[in-house]
């Protein structure tokens, strides 16, 4: 590291050391251009071609590193984001953040859940039980909104396995693929929140060095997220079901049209399309008579 890139001036990024957000979080900081290597045994890595430090820690600790300024962003599930905001305000702590945007990982919800054999016709029948958490700030705020009282049980892990171990009526965690629920005899009654992973930055403020930074970074990410959710699309179509075809290609704006060697009849379209090909709009589009339809991914976009 050289004096002008000292620790003060690089930015420093939280990212989950290991679990469900660090792989993703890894791939899309890499894809933004930051090169890195990291050492599984070590908390911090730096990048080779930017004054940018990666934190590698629990990502229960990544809100309060980013609202007390300890870092300057932080990638986070909103679930644990959300959670943090309520415990600080509660206790009248710093819970400023600014969210730079919402990424395409980490897709989860937070529910509440009970066993198979539960009786459940809405949120009152949990009225006076005890339900096991991780997220008592989240669950009390959803069951003050229903005005149910209920009694807590906070659990860091394992969530699941406690009405099956008596030590609760019912859940409120985390659920994806639902397989984790059914696994353990429980199934889902309500959703209380909707998470996926997002990027946030400190509220304290930036040199213009470090804005900038932040700034491209940002810009970068839109660029890798918005190439990933678009598909490039070539394809040959008949000049007569020409309009139809390109109404079937979504969200595809003026696409390229070229004519085709020795072939008036035909012309070869160019799009991109700001979401995937689905096979049933692939078959429709070969109805219409198109052919060599190709879709293949991209890898940066800008502008
Ligand atoms: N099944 C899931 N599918 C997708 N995303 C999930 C899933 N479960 C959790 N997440 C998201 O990933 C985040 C991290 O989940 P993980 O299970 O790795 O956390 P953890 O066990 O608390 O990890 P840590 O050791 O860092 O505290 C969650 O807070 C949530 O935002
Ligand atoms: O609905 P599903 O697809 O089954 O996913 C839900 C599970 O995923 C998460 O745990 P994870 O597997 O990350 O392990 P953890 O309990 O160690 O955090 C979450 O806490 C649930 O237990
Ligand atoms: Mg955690």
């Amino acid at each position: 590291m050289t004096d002008n890139q000292s620790s003060s001036q690089r930015l420093r990024i939280a990212i989950q050391k290991s679990g469900r957000l660090s792989k993703d979080s890894q791939k899309l900081l890499k894809s933004c251009g930051v090169k890195f290597n990291v050492n599984e045994q070590r908390l911090i890595a730096h990048a080779d071609n930017m004054p940018i430090d990666l934190l590698r820690v629990r990502d229960d600790d990544i809100p309060g590193l980013v609202m007390d300024g300890v870092v300057d962003l932080g990638i986070i599930g909103e679930n644990v984001l959300e959670e943090e905001q309520i415990e600080r305000e509660s206790l009248g702590k710093d819970a400023a953040y600014t969210k730079l945007r919402q990424l395409d990982f980490g897709a989860c919800r937070l529910s509440l859940a009970v066993p198979n054999e539960f009786d459940y016709r809405d949120s009152g029948s949990l009225e006076g039980l005890r339900l096991a958490t991780s997220y008592p700030n989240l669950l009390r705020r959803y069951m003050q909104s229903k005005g149910i009282v209920y009694k807590d049980c906070m659990l860091k892990g394992s969530v699941e396995v406690a009405p099956r171990a008596g030590l609760a009526d019912g859940i409120c965690d985390l659920v994806s693929t639902g397989a984790t629920l059914e696994a353990n005899g429980l199934y889902e009654t309500e959703v209380i929140f909707k998470s996926m992973a997002c990027i946030i930055q400190s509220s304290v403020p930036q040199s213009d060095a470090k804005q900038a930074l932040i700034d491209k970074i940002l810009s970068r990410v839109n660029g890798v997220i918005r190439a990933r959710e678009s598909k490039y699309i070539l394809l040959h179509a008949p000049t007569d079901t020409l309009n139809e075809i390109v109404a079937l290609l979504p969200g595809a704006e003026n696409p390229t049209v070229l004519p085709l060697n020795d072939d008036t009849n035909r012309v070869a379209i160019h799009a991109v399309s700001s979401e995937d090909l689905f096979w049933d709009t692939m078959e429709e589009l070969t109805k219409l008579g198109a052919s060599s339809i190709l879709v293949m991914p991209i890898e940066k976009m800008m502008g």
